[in-house]
């Protein structure tokens, strides 16, 4: 993969809650890598979730899909708020993500939980047990029990009511999801654990068969084991250093990532990337968001940890636009930060200096200023 064309296209959505405080932290980051890396970037903003809701009474516009496909990546930060909480389903904010996934194809979700050395004592788990730490979930983010049919909320003839939802997995769904994950062990401890309730659902079932055949056709050096995914809960808070990487459906996966962040220290602290297929002129649609949400109970207070959404861009500018030394560089950045005692309220410790959003967002930049000039 070669080097992006400039400008660099960016479709950035902020989204509602903390999300644009949050973002607000990166324009820095981008700010910085026009002025000292000679990159430039095109940025287009533009309004989803609730503050869309607001502005044009639906959560996402296609408007923002077509730029979303006509962009070498999107920047997405949050979306919810419980204002519309009145509103129909279809009509939540949250659809504004849901749709962009679906719609652009974005089927593998990337959510590294990677233990920073100097928050080991934040972590929920004992320092030794999270030390070093790396895992790579890879969530499915099209499919399952999110968009499967039939779904709704029912009334029954008696007057009571009963709310559907259904998963459904293909062969297809689990092919493509478990080739992304085997392709990334290859790349890391060449071990993969896919997570499924096979024992009490068929389409767990079939996951297990699917990722089992593609396993043995495509990628038999990998090494592979299969986990229940209650079971996957417990061993990630008993034992988390046995996992590589971890393929599992899209709810699962949103709920053990949220898990495995508190072994980082915060759900603040972990970014993500969701990627498409590649298309036909050799362009892979991709959006870049930290695996939170807009946190109503601390919006507009400027203590948001804005770590995830800039490790976001990180994964933005690896795997999209292929510029891996300033990838590397913002995550030093991140790291020495944490390294010299500069914590958000949500990875606060004793003897540390708390700080707020924005002071964090400046702090990593100028680590980057120190990282260029060595
Ligand atoms: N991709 C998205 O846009 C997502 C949207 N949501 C939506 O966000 C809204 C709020 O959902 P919640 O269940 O409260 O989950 P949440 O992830 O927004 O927050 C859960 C808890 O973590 C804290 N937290 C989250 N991010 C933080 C950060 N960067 N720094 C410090 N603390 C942080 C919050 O203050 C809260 O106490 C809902 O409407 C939900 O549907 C939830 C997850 C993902
Ligand atoms: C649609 C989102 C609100 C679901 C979620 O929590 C996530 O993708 O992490
Ligand atoms: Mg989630």
């Amino acid at each position: 993969m070669t080097e992006p064309k400039q400008p660099v296209k960016l479709l950035v959505l902020p989204g509602d809650g903390i999300g644009p405080e949050v973002v607000r932290e990166v324009g820095r980051i981008i700010a910085w890598l026009e002025k000292k890396r000679g990159l430039t970037f095109e940025l287009t903003e533009d309004l989803v979730g609730g503050a869309s809701l607001a502005e044009y009474g639906v959560p996402i516009r296609d408007e923002v899909i077509e730029k979303a496909w006509a962009a070498d990546a999107v920047l997405f930060g949050s979306v919810g708020d419980p204002k519309w909480g009145h509103v129909s389903f279809d009509k939540r904010p949250e659809v504004a993500i849901l749709k962009l996934r679906q719609e652009l194809g974005l089927f593998a979700n990337l959510r590294p939980a990677k233990v920073f050395d100097a928050l080991v004592d934040s972590s929920t788990l004992k320092p030794d047990v999270v030390r070093g730490l790396d895992i790579m979930i890879v969530r499915e983010t099209v499919g399952g029990i999110y968009f499967g049919d039939p779904r709704g909320i029912e009334t029954l003839p008696d007057g009571s009511k009963r709310g559907i939802n259904t998963e459904v997995y293909t062969t297809s769904e689990i092919q493509r999801v478990a080739r992304v994950a085997f392709d990334l062990a290859r790349k890391r401890d060449n071990r993969v654990c896919s997570v499924e309730k096979c024992n009490v659902m068929e389409s767990g079932l079939l996951w297990k068969e699917v990722v089992t055949d593609v396993h043995a056709r495509e990628f038999p050096d990998v090494a592979l084991s299969h986990m229940l995914a209650d079971n996957c809960a417990m061993q990630l808070v008993r034992n988390p250093r046995q996992f590589d990487v971890l393929v599992t459906g899209n709810l699962f996966g949103d709920i053990l990532s949220d898990l495995a962040s508190m072994l980082t220290g915060s759900l603040g602290m972990l970014p993500s990337a969701t990627l498409g297929a590649e298309q036909a002129d050799g362009r892979r649609p991709a959006l870049y968001e930290p695996i939170h949400g807009s946190a109503p109970d601390i919006a507009g207070q400027g203590i948001a940890n804005p770590i995830a959404q800039i490790l976001s861009f990180a994964m933005l500018l690896r795997y999209s636009l292929n510029l891996q030394a300033e990838a590397d560089m913002i995550e030093q950045a991140v790291s020495n930060v944490l390294a010299s005692g500069l914590r958000t309220a949500d990875i606060m410790a004793d003897g540390m200096a708390r700080v707020g959003t924005s002071v964090m967002g400046e702090a990593i930049v100028r680590e980057l200023d120190k990282l260029q000039s060595n």
